[in-house]
């Protein structure tokens, strides 16, 4: 690829080129006190602890969450989508779910494309929304969903079916019980204003729907059924005795509940999608909504046998997926994330090796490219996928596959191949969200271990690495009260944390390829996760573009 001045990047004036930097991203790894819901501290972690005696100067921390993310407020918790979005881009991006909030404020979500194509349904056919049931504010919010169906029933839509997922994984298990009471509550005073509106079907959003880098097209094809044929194992009269109901069976949570259809008096399921209906999925992130927009939009489709291909008109809440275009039709543009550090360093000459496991392999691609599928130049890339488990729950694995992720990692660095190996290991994130305390100290061991690899492999090569974290999560598994002590339920129980946190993540810097007075600035006010990608290309020798977040290093003499 020729670099177009466009590209071009100036020469760091003070560090040079060609070391191989390993850039090692821990999902769900915040900083917080040590007691024993801190699973990271609970956890032996020799590599990750070692560098904080390095602190301040090579170990510090900087903000994952709320605005420092583009986030709406910093009550939001960081998740992976913005996180690594932010990492790579480094730039900070109003992010889908503050531009939802947007368009529904200022209501031109209505007056949009989108909205308009799916409303030519409303005069004869139904209105479905499918997507999650929380306020977690990682990949959709209630109020938003109460804000479409609101809009839309003033907008003439005359019946309406909301298909939910139940959610436990953004907050806590169990909540969905209320969600569903606050929905179903709405509902009434629609029908009561001659609305026909239900609830048609649910199910837990790790079990029902929300797969995502096609890890399991099961989970895709059992909301199919419920939402498009109106058929699951369990039918019920309603949504809250749903939930209720199956929450009572042994083992039973908010995220893996068993997909359910609500059925009238003779049986019949109350909303199935049906030719001429519209569909609007009310989810704003992308990863867990990309296998079910191409299950609702592609003509071709061979995953699973959808039985039944409906013509409908359909819409994302936002684009999920701008390569492949998917969906056609949206009612919120997604948020433009241009002139990625990747697509620079590409531009400039730079090589690069990414691997995580399915799980979170789009985070170090798809999320990091700025919501990208691909290569920028094949020459120089290499993208490694290691499949994950599928149908299980991570605490029954929580190992993953950290050591495969440390074992390529390695080799790649070995290779001598590459001047950038990007890793996600994702044990304390995706263990953490069981909310198996025993679970994520074995996790976040084993994370810690895959990263003791990969400094070993930059000793070997004389590299630098870079370590940090997309947002917290192992690292407090337990919901606290205002003063920080952990908070009892109604019952006096102890309230099991399975979402991200506010905290804020660590970033370190070493190995024997750092130039000699590399350190952390001290100057910076409040620095994020979009101040680590000027960073890293400083550390490829470069100068970042002027408009991202200023470099956290500095060179002393
Ligand atoms: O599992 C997910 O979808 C989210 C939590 O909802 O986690 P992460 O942002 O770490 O991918
Ligand atoms: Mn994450
Ligand atoms: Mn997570």
């Amino acid at each position: 690829m020729a670099t177009s001045s466009a590209w071009k990047l100036d020469d760091h004036p003070k560090l040079p080129k060609g070391k191989t930097i390993a850039l090692i991203v821990l999902d769900g790894w915040g900083e917080s006190a040590p007691d024993q819901y801190n699973c990271i501290h609970n956890a032996p972690t020799p590599a990750m602890d070692s560098l904080k005696h390095g602190a301040p100067d090579t170990w510090t921390l900087i903000k994952a969450h709320g605005t420092a993310v583009g986030l709406p407020s910093e009550d939001d918790m960081g998740n992976s989508e913005v996180g690594h979005n932010a990492l790579g881009a480094g730039r900070i991006f109003a992010q889908g779910a503050k531009l939802c909030d947007q368009a529904l404020a200022s209501g031109k979500i209505f007056q949009g494309e989108g909205f308009k194509y799916v409303s030519e349904s409303f005069e004869t056919n139904t209105l479905h929304l499918v997507g999650l049931l929380s306020d977690g504010g990682v990949h959709s919010r209630l109020d938003q969903l109460q804000l479409l169906i609101k809009g839309s029933a003033e907008r003439g839509a005359k019946r309406i079916r909301v298909h939910i997922l139940t959610d436990g994984r953004d907050v806590l298990d169990g909540s969905s019980v209320g969600f569903v009471e606050t929905l179903e509550a709405d509902l009434v005073t629609l029908r009561e204003n001659g609305v026909d509106a239900q609830i048609a079907s649910g199910g837990g959003r790790m079990y029902v729907t929300l797969d995502r880098y096609e890890n399991d097209w099961e989970v895709v094809k059992r909301g199919w059924d419920a939402q498009v044929l109106g058929e699951a194992p369990h039918k019920f009269k309603n949504a809250v005795e749903a939930v209720k109901t199956l929450r009572k069976e042994p083992g039973a949570n908010d995220q893996y509940l068993p997909p359910f259809v609500i059925v009238d008096d003779s049986g019949k399921a109350v909303g199935p999608i049906v030719d001429g209906d519209a569909v609007v999925t009310f989810n704003f992130r992308a990863d867990r909504m990309v296998m079910h927009a191409k299950a609702l939009e592609y003509e071709d489709f061979d995953k699973f046998d959808r039985v039944r291909f409906p013509k409908i008109r359909y819409a994302g809440m936002l684009q999920y997926d701008g390569e492949l275009k998917l969906p056609s039709r949206y009612l919120v543009s997604p948020p433009e994330i241009d002139r990625t550090s990747g697509e620079y360093l590409a531009h400039n000459g730079v090589s690069t090796f990414a691997c995580s496991e399915t799980v979170k392999f789009g985070h170090v691609t798809f999320f990091w490219n700025g919501n990208r599928s691909g290569y920028f130049n094949e020459k120089l890339e290499e993208y490694v996928e290691i499949p994950s488990d599928s149908g299980i729950s991570f605490n029954v694995q929580p190992k993953m596959k950290a050591l495969e992720i440390g074992e390529k990692a390695r080799d790649a660095i070995l290779s001598g191949k590459f001047d950038q190996v990007r890793v996600n290991i994702p044990n304390g994130d995706m263990v953490g969200h069981t909310g198996d305390i025993e679970a994520t100290v074995v996790a976040c061991e084993a994370a810690d271990l895959a990263v003791k690899m990969i400094f070993d492999a930059i000793e070997q090569v004389k590299g630098i690495y870079v370590v940090t974290a997309d947002h917290g999560n192992a690292e407090d598994m337990v919901k606290r009260d205002k003063s920080g002590k952990p908070a009892l339920d109604k019952e006096g129980k102890l309230q099991i944390l399975t979402s991200h946190t506010l905290k804020p993540v660590p970033i370190a810097i070493g190995g024997p390829g750092l130039s000699k007075g590399v350190r952390f600035r001290k100057d910076l006010d409040t620095p994020g996760l979009a101040n680590v990608a000027a960073t890293v290309m400083n550390l490829h020798g470069f100068v970042a573009p002027s408009d991202y977040e200023p470099t956290l290093i500095e060179v002393v003499e």
